[in-house]
């Protein structure tokens, strides 16, 4: 067991030390009740062994013993399932929050970098099997371990011999199904993370379906989903055959050493050492005694799931994060004058893209950004919006270098409608007011016709109460797109920025939104990436980009005399 897997559970459990208390408590109860029945039946057996001596009295005292000690022990019991799911599910809940509140956090490249499916595996199914697994298999741990020294103690009250025999040949077992579970523990290992690639892998190829379909790679990739799954029965097939080795062993040696008990037990009975309700004690007690080293086995894989479940979310919980709020100036009111002052940015080490990157835009300017595929446009917008962080040079936001603000109010300023529109599970009118929930219908009525969409809207079931299915999936790229553009009308912010905001959306459409595009850029900074020309000739400032860099910078009319790169790009979308 990985002594840093278990400090890291600790730093989870030590705020639920308390309920952790009330656990070990409930479960000491309970095995003390557990091992004084046995006694109180033997004494019982004495109690009835003459039918011609019986006492009643006492033998009545007894049966009342019995049947308290059977509620106290049902009770304890009772409390003590309670309490394992009450920390299993706390420790759930903390794990969660923390996991997606790491999501926040993290650099944009490393979800880039890392699979969904596998982040999602680890947030869902991890983070069960630590609650469920651990927490059970701790408190069967504890009181497996809590029963065999119980029963240890009363064997040696009762016959020093018997509890000998078992001193001596339990720790056989013991050693046997150790031996054992340390082997098995990288075949878990290696079972979880198949686990976490095969989950990736179906949400991959479930959202890819039509360019699965299209490309006719069904077999293909049920070939490949075969593959994976063949790998995941091979482990766990392996990891359950040595799991599972762990048991008939411990369970032979346990019933050899039951048998020696009863054989010497009879021997001591009759020569009188024994009485015969005792000697039924020790033989239930010796019953008892091997019943925890059967669990033992069961209960160490579960922990080893749950060990190696934690290592994974250990893992993630350890990648460094980028978002800290360290700034602390939080309610500022934006001009919007914004400098790069020789930015240089890459995001893998070894590929510069964007190199002396210098742009001064003034307060209320339009700059559209132009270029072909792949130039870094929309990497300009990453680093505006602070997504990554500059590798050196600075961006100044109304003169206040980028380190002077916190993320949250950098992000604040900006009004931003991307390429790929984000909608979610919920009404037109919630998707709408997603940056302003306190907008009143007819707010959201007035944005939804400046953005050509209350005409659709209208043609819904229930118009702005329609439900829209999580991703927009009942509605058209464009209509997507047209519902980003309203919410961003809705939210008034200080800057704008428009990444191909338009480029599913027909041509007449696109038209008749500009006019109201234009007065909400009026007064605003305003930077827009876009391939099709027609809809930026207006801007103050147009950079032409390619290979990171800006290659020439000016008005529509200053470039199209130029007659560079932008005039060429500009001929052939219009056909001169
Ligand atoms: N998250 C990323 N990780 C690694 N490289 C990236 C990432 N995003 C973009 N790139 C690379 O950076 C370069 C610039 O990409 P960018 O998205 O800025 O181009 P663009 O001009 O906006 O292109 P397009 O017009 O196709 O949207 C490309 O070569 C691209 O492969």
């Amino acid at each position: 067991m990985n002594k840093q897997t278990l400090t890291f559970l600790w730093r989870y459990l030590k705020s639920k030390s308390l309920l952790l208390l009330a656990l070990l408590v409930s479960s000491l109860f309970a095995v003390v009740c557990q091992i004084f029945i046995p006694l109180v039946i033997g004494i019982a057996t004495d109690q009835l062994f003459d039918p011609q001596a019986i006492q009643w009295t006492q033998l009545i005292q007894t049966i009342i013993w019995l049947i308290i000690l059977a509620i106290m022990y049902m009770l304890a019991q009772y409390l003590l399932e309670r309490l394992a799911n009450n920390i299993a599910y706390q420790l759930m809940y903390d794990l969660r929050q923390e996991m997606f509140q790491k999501i926040h956090q993290l650099p944009l490249s490393y979800l880039d970098s890392h699979s969904h499916g596998d982040l999602v595996s680890r947030l869902v199914n991890d983070v069960d099997l630590i609650g469920t697994g651990f927490i059970q298999s701790f408190k069967n741990l504890f009181t497996a371990i809590s029963l065999v020294v119980g029963i240890l103690v009363m064997m040696l009250l009762l016959n020093i011999k018997v509890a000998l025999i078992i001193l001596i040949f339990t720790p056989i077992s013991v050693l046997v199904s150790s031996i054992i579970a340390n082997r098995t523990y990288k075949y878990f290992q290696k079972q979880m993370n198949l686990r976490g690639d095969l989950n990736a892998y179906v949400e991959e190829m479930t959202i890819m379906q039509s360019e699965v379909r299209g490309f006719n790679y069904q077999s293909d990739t049920q070939a490949q989903l075969d593959q994976m799954n063949q790998e995941l029965h091979k482990s766990g097939v392996v990891s359950q055959f040595y799991g599972a080795l762990i048991n008939p062993t411990s369970r032979i040696i346990n019933a050899l050493i039951y048998a020696g008990i009863g054989l010497f037990g009879a021997f001591e009975v009759m020569n009188g050492h024994l009485s015969v309700g005792i000697f039924t004690s020790v033989l239930n007690y010796a019953k008892q005694f091997s019943k925890p080293f059967d669990d033992i086995s069961s209960i160490i894989n579960e922990l080893q799931t749950a060990l190696a479940a934690s290592q994974r979310i250990e893992h993630f919980l350890s990648a460094e994060i980028s978002e800290k709020e360290e700034a602390t100036n939080s309610s500022i009111t934006f001009n919007g004058e914004i400098v790069f002052d020789n930015v240089a940015f890459s995001y893998q080490p070894n590929k510069p893209l964007i190199r002396e990157f210098n742009l001064e835009v003034s307060a209320g300017e339009t700059v559209a950004i132009v270029g072909p595929t792949g130039a870094g446009k929309s990497t300009l917008i990453n680093l505006l919006m602070r997504f990554y962080s500059v590798d050196r040079g600075e961006i100044f936001y109304d003169h206040l270098p980028s380190q002077q603000l916190s993320l949250s109010t950098t992000r604040q300023a900006f009004g931003m409608v991307l390429q790929d529109p984000w909608i979610f599970a919920g009404t037109v009118h919630d998707n709408i007011a997603y940056g302003n929930p306190k907008a009143t219908r007819e707010e959201v009525v007035a944005v939804a016709k400046q953005a050509q969409l209350d005409p659709m809207i209208q043609q819904m079931d229930d118009q702005y109460d329609t439900w829209l299915d999580e991703d927009g999936a009942n509605l058209s790229n464009g209509q997507k797109q047209l519902i980003c553009i309203a919410r961003i009308m809705l939210t008034h912010p200080e800057m704008l920025i428009l990444d191909e905001a338009t480029s599913a959306i027909d041509v007449k459409t696109e038209a008749a939104i500009q006019e109201n595009f234009d007065q909400l850029m009026e007064n605003r900074t305003s930077f827009i990436v876009a391939h099709r020309l027609a809809t930026i000739q207006s801007a103050d400032m147009i950079l032409y980009m390619a290979d990171g860099a800006v290659k020439e910078q000016g008005t529509h009319q200053e470039l199209l005399a130029r007659q560079g790169d932008y005039a060429k790009l500009y001929n052939s979308q219009f056909n001169i």
